[in-house]
């Protein structure tokens, strides 16, 4: 039996399906598995937590062949192994990543991790905005199709896991080419379409949903108005939870036909397990 612990940031819900899916299938082959969004987690108490695991996992979605900001700063906090732990790197995606997983899995390596897996699981889409149309995301049974068709990858990525094998994707000259071309634009990209954050003010009710599940406290109620700074990773949780569509990203994002927004994997999500602590 290892002791397991797996790390996660979701913005929309994607990641936090396949953690919890990984966490389920993982325990059933008679492991000890503790499944932290980072968001919940106190970071003092990170150090002595990881340096307790036979092997951790993190997951997060691509945001151009890199890992969103938020997660980007757990790795740099994230505590060295002097027992060359085992790691394991998973990412969600719409289309392509590159070699998304591998390129975080360096991080890790220089840390003094044995980096086992790598593996990137196609889930829906939650990116299209004005500025940046990907593909519309679907909230129908189109996301359980995706669902039921990463359930039997999640089961052999816990068993690869389980048996300590290693099995690295993304490591060749095409992901690499892919991801060094995605990498280039990405925080471009993010500082652009967050520049277009705001409110319609005869849509929004002031009800705090935005400020309470921002993941970097992007978000201000002050008065009747709500304010965004400039910490936005461009998670898309806002967007995609607020009751009434009030947040906007860009010229014709009001249109939720045009821009749908993305609601999360299946009817068990609910944006609070993202942000509750255990
Ligand atoms: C800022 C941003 C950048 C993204 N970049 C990519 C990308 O480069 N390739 C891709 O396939 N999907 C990309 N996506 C889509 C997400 O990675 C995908 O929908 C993911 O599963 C969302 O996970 P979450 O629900 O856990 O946040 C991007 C999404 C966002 C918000």
């Amino acid at each position: 039996m290892k002791k397991i612990i797996i790390y996660y940031f979701s913005g929309t819900g994607n990641t936090w399906w396949l953690a919890t899916g990984l966490q389920a299938q993982l325990k059933l082959k008679g492991h000890s598995v503790d499944c932290y969004s980072i968001e919940t987690l106190a970071i003092e108490d990170l150090t002595q937590q990881a340096a307790a695991a036979d092997h951790i996992i993190l997951g997060f979605p691509v945001y151009g062949s890199t890992a969103p900001g938020p997660m980007l700063d757990f790795i740099n906090l994230f505590p060295d192994s002097h027992t060359t732990q085992g790691i394991s790197i998973f990412a969600t995606q719409a289309l392509a990543s590159g070699d998304t997983a591998y390129e975080i899995g360096l991080k890790f390596i220089r840390k003094g991790y044995d980096l086992k897996q790598t593996r990137h699981f196609r889930m829906m889409n939650n990116l299209h905005l004005p500025k940046f149309r990907f593909y519309k995301p679907k909230n129908d049974a189109r996301v359980d199709k995706l669902l039921e068709q990463n359930r039997p990858l999640v089961s052999k990525f816990a068993a690869a896991i389980s048996a300590d094998c290693t099995h690295i994707i993304g490591n060749n000259p095409l992901g690499h080419l892919l991801g060094n071309l995605q990498r280039k634009h990405i925080d471009r990209l993010i500082a652009s379409a967050s520049k277009e954050l705001k409110t319609d003010a005869s849509r929004c009710t002031l009800c705090g949903t935005c400020q309470r599940i921002c993941p970097t406290g992007n978000i201000e109620l002050s008065g009747d108005s709500v304010r965004f700074y400039d910490q936005c990773a461009l998670c898309l949780r806002c967007y995609s939870q607020c009751p009434t569509a009030a947040i906007l990203l860009g010229e014709g994002s009001e249109d939720e036909k045009k821009f749908p927004r993305y609601k999360g994997p299946g009817k068990d999500f609910n944006v609070d397990l993202l942000i509750q602590k255990k």
